[in-house]
Formats: structure tokens, sequence, C-alpha cells
């Protein structure tokens, strides 16, 4: 088998704030066709690495190598959707930048799939939060990128539009072949999508560790004993900032 075709390549990444240093020589990589999840505490830098790989922020020094002629798209955690337009106004607004804007049978599919069909002539306002993210969601595959970057798409969802949302993003993704890029905090969900998960780490400022998940993503259960050992593998990972909180809650029971 030929190596999947990397389509983003991080090298020897530095970053800081000031006297802050957030990222230091991180190295990861994109192959085609893959879900790769970023996971990692709060603060450990997972929104300014995404904002240098998708070139929103500049790295103090490493290099970005991307494939000529790619295409990204990226879903913030602030919604972006345009007020004044509908929600298929939206997706062929952000089409209309690539010269898809007569793609009304991938918008058709993409509305159905969502199930967001019969809100396509609803503007954002009228939509729930949970929709405006599958909205989002859809726009974003609109434009028939190469690698899509989602930071924290399933944050504040309830589990049920949670478990839909993923769903959603799996079965697009493996129909399309795009690759996609997700921030996330929560170990299970990386298990459960992603082929790669790269775990970030405050403490190191750099990448902690890095995982393949193999099995077929449809197939995947969490009681699986291979999937439950890189999940528990991963929690563990995150013991040590627990134990931390552990410890500075109890002394908060003194004061009250
Ligand atoms: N523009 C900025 N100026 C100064 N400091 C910043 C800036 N952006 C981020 N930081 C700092 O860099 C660190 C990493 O922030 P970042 O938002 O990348 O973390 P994160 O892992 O995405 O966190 P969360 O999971 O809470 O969203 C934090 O300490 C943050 O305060």
């Amino acid at each position: 088998m030929t190596d999947p075709q990397k389509i983003l390549e991080l090298k020897a990444i530095n970053k800081s704030f000031k006297e802050l240093v957030v990222l230091k020589n991180l190295n990861l990589e994109i192959n085609s066709e893959e879900i790769c999840c970023l996971l990692g505490p709060s603060g450990s830098g997972k929104t300014t690495l995404f904002k240098i790989a998708a070139g929103l922020e500049k790295a103090d020094s490493g290099q970005i190598i991307k494939a000529p002629g790619n295409r990204f798209a990226y879903v913030f955690q602030a919604p972006r959707l345009l007020p004044w337009k509908t929600a298929e106004e939206n997706l062929i607004f952000v089409q209309e930048n690539y010269g898809l804007e007569k793609e009304g049978k991938l918008r058709k599919l993409l509305f159905e799939l969502s199930g967001l069909i019969r809100f396509k002539n609803s503007y954002p306002h009228q939509l729930s939060g949970g929709m405006k993210q599958r909205l989002e969601l859809i726009r974003a595959f609109a434009i028939k990128p190469d690698l899509i970057f989602l930071d924290e798409p399933f944050k504040s969802l309830d589990l049920k539009t949670k478990f839909n949302l993923r769903k959603l993003i799996s079965l697009i993704q493996r129909e399309s072949g795009i690759s996609i890029f997700l921030i996330t905090h929560d170990p299970e969900e990386a298990v459960m999508l992603a082929d790669r998960i790269y775990v970030l780490a405050a403490e190191t400022t750099g990448i902690k560790a890095e995982i393949k998940i193999e099995q077929k993503r449809e197939q995947r259960k969490i009681s699986d004993p291979k999937l439950y050992r890189k999940l528990e593998y991963l929690r563990e990972i995150f013991t040590d900032l627990v134990s931390d909180l552990e410890y500075q809650t109890s002394e908060l029971k003194n004061l009250f």
C-alpha cells in the first residue's frame, strides 16, 4: 500500500505570547481522507495550533507545508453565519467564492443529510443552537474542501444532538473523503471519531502522544477492549490535571 498523501504538515512549530510559551517544537501531519483529533486540556494551545495550521496566526518559527491547490474550510467556535441570509443563501454565499453556486444538488443532499431541508429558507435566528451548528458544518462541506478545521463542533450540545452531529460528520466524511482536523476536550469522542489523535499537554507545550485508531469508524464500540484501552490511556494522560483539581477543591471546603 502506498503512503497516504499528506494534506498538511507542521514542522518544528514554536509559538509564544510574550513570555508564555504555548507551542514548542511541535510536529504533526494530516493525511488525505482521515479524521484527525486534537485533544488537550484547556489552555494547552489547541486553538493557537489550529489558527497557525489554518494560516490565521503566525508561528514564531517552523514550517507549515500544504499540498498546492488544496482547499481548506473552517468552522469556528463562534458562529459565523450571515444573519441576513437564509440557510441556503449562507451556503451559496461561500460556494460563490469557488464558482460552486450552481451545485444545487450538493446543497440539497447536505440539507437532507443534516435534517435541515425544511429549514433551508429560514434565517439563522429562526434556528436552534444545534441546528445552527449543523448548518455551519454543511456550509463547510459545501465548498468541497480537501480539509475542514472544526474547533469544538460539539461544544455545549446535548447528548443526542452531539451524537447525531458526530454521525453526520462521520457519514459525510466517509462518502466525500474530505479530511477533518477537529479539536475536542473529550477522549471518548476522539476515540470514536478519529483515525489519528494528537494530544497536547500544557506542561510539555508539545505533542504528548499520537495515537492511531485502525478500526473502521462505523464498527467502533467503546466496549471493544482494544478501543477501551486507548480510551483509558487517554484518560490517564489527564489524571495529573484532575488530581490537582481535587487538591484545590479540598482546600475550598475550609473556606465555606
Ligand atoms: N492572542 C493571544 N494573546 C496572548 N495570549 C494568548 C493569545 N491567544 C492565546 N493565548 C494564550 O495561549 C494559551 C493557549 O490558548 P489556546 O486558546 O490556544 O488554548 P486552548 O487549548 O484552545 O484552550 P481551550 O480548550 O480553553 O479553548 C492560553 O494561556 C492563552 O491565554
